[in-house]
């Protein structure tokens, strides 16, 4: 049996390696359980789920910037040959902003509107780069220019409440690049966007991605995004990712009935009795769930084939390789797929 490890991405070591990552809330329940995670050089990976499968804080944890309430129990992190686990808190100030940058879902309410857009563009470069007033001013248009503001000089001395959504979107991109950082963690970055200006954020994160070799993990709802933008997916549910691999093949084969019900939601086509696709049942118990896999209550496999509900709902199912991409086995068994079938 294959197991489930990707110490190299397209052949060459990860920028950034998460094993067994385990999150608690204080009162010890589990928010997070055992998520793997790679991301390559200048890869694009997308982690996709339901609202409250864990997205953000396993994003969060990432840098180590968990809530008070929540805390890392166990697992291991390693971004660029360095041990995340191990920081300081100083080094990982230095760390943050310098070579992992974070970009959040509402640009107006993350930039200060107190604060002039130059000074909010220039506090990495002050901070990380140790660039003094005029030249970080001279870098801040330059950052203003590249990420297709008009009159970067003029808008640079603006407040950020003078700023649309997109602008503001644009400008935030400006300081997350500002320092040069190797990953950006996008946390649905477009979503409080119109689509015409969706399209145009996520396009300037491609010309930044190809520009300056970043990588970037970036958390969606929306598998359109995905589709367009990710090399590589992985899907969350409860905190746990049930499907990881190239995004293509994902979409095309997906061979975990919780994928296969998100991508036929998001296609927003009617079934055969005319209503819209949605997943019976909701996840918000499935932490709950000790032994076996936290689908199961709600998996449609579980109802049409009986036999799989001893091996499901007995032992939490381990990931297994499909051709590239990973998932639990007991659903390809349940399909039919003969062993061949099964890398
Ligand atoms: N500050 C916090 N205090 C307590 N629990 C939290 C906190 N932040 C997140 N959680 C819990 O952790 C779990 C995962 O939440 P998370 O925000 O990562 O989900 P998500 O997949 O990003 O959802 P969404 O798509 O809605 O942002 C949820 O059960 C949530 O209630």
């Amino acid at each position: 049996m294959a197991v489930h490890d990707m110490t190299r991405v397209n052949g060459s070591a990860p920028l950034l390696e998460v094993r067994k990552l385990r999150v608690s809330l204080e009162s010890g329940k589990t928010v997070i359980d055992g998520v793997d995670l790679t991301i390559g050089r200048r890869e694009v990976v997308a982690l996709v789920g339901e609202s409250g499968s864990g997205k953000s804080v396993t994003a969060l944890a990432l840098s180590r910037l968990l809530p008070a309430a929540l805390r890392m129990t166990s697992g291991s992190i390693r971004f660029d040959g360095q041990d995340i686990v191990a920081k300081s808190d100083a080094e990982l100030n230095r760390l943050r902003g310098a070579e992992i940058s974070m970009l959040f879902q509402q640009p107006q309410v993350m930039l200060d509107p107190t604060s002039r857009v130059q000074a909010q563009v220039a506090e990495p470069l002050r901070k990380h780069r140790g660039l003094g007033r005029r030249q970080a001013f001279a870098r801040v248009v330059d950052l203003l220019r590249s990420v297709g503001i008009p009159d970067p000089a003029v808008r640079a001395r603006a407040f950020s409440y003078q700023l649309s959504g997109g602008m503001a979107q644009r400008v935030m991109i400006a300081a997350a690049m500002a320092a040069g950082p190797k990953l950006l963690i996008a946390d649905e970055p477009t979503t409080a966007l119109d689509v015409t200006v969706q399209a145009q954020i996520l396009r300037l994160l491609k010309e930044e991605r190809e520009r300056h070799d970043l990588s970037i993990l970036l958390i969606t709802h929306d598998l359109s995004i995905v589709s367009a933008f990710a090399d590589r997916m992985a899907v969350m549910y409860a905190g746990r990712i049930l499907e990881e691999g190239p995004t293509q093949e994902i979409m095309r084969r997906p061979a975990h009935p919780y994928t296969r019900a998100l991508i036929r939601c998001s296609l927003l086509v009617p079934e055969s009795d005319g209503k819209l696709m949605s997943i019976p049942g909701s996840g918000s118990q499935a932490l709950a769930i000790k032994e076996g896999c936290r689908f199961a209550p709600r998996c449609t496999l579980m109802r049409e084939y009986p036999g799989l509900r001893t091996a499901c709902c007995s032992r939490e199912p381990e990931l297994e390789q499909f051709a590239q991409h990973w998932a639990c086995r007991c659903h390809a068994t349940a399909e039919g797929l003969q062993e061949g079938d099964v890398a």
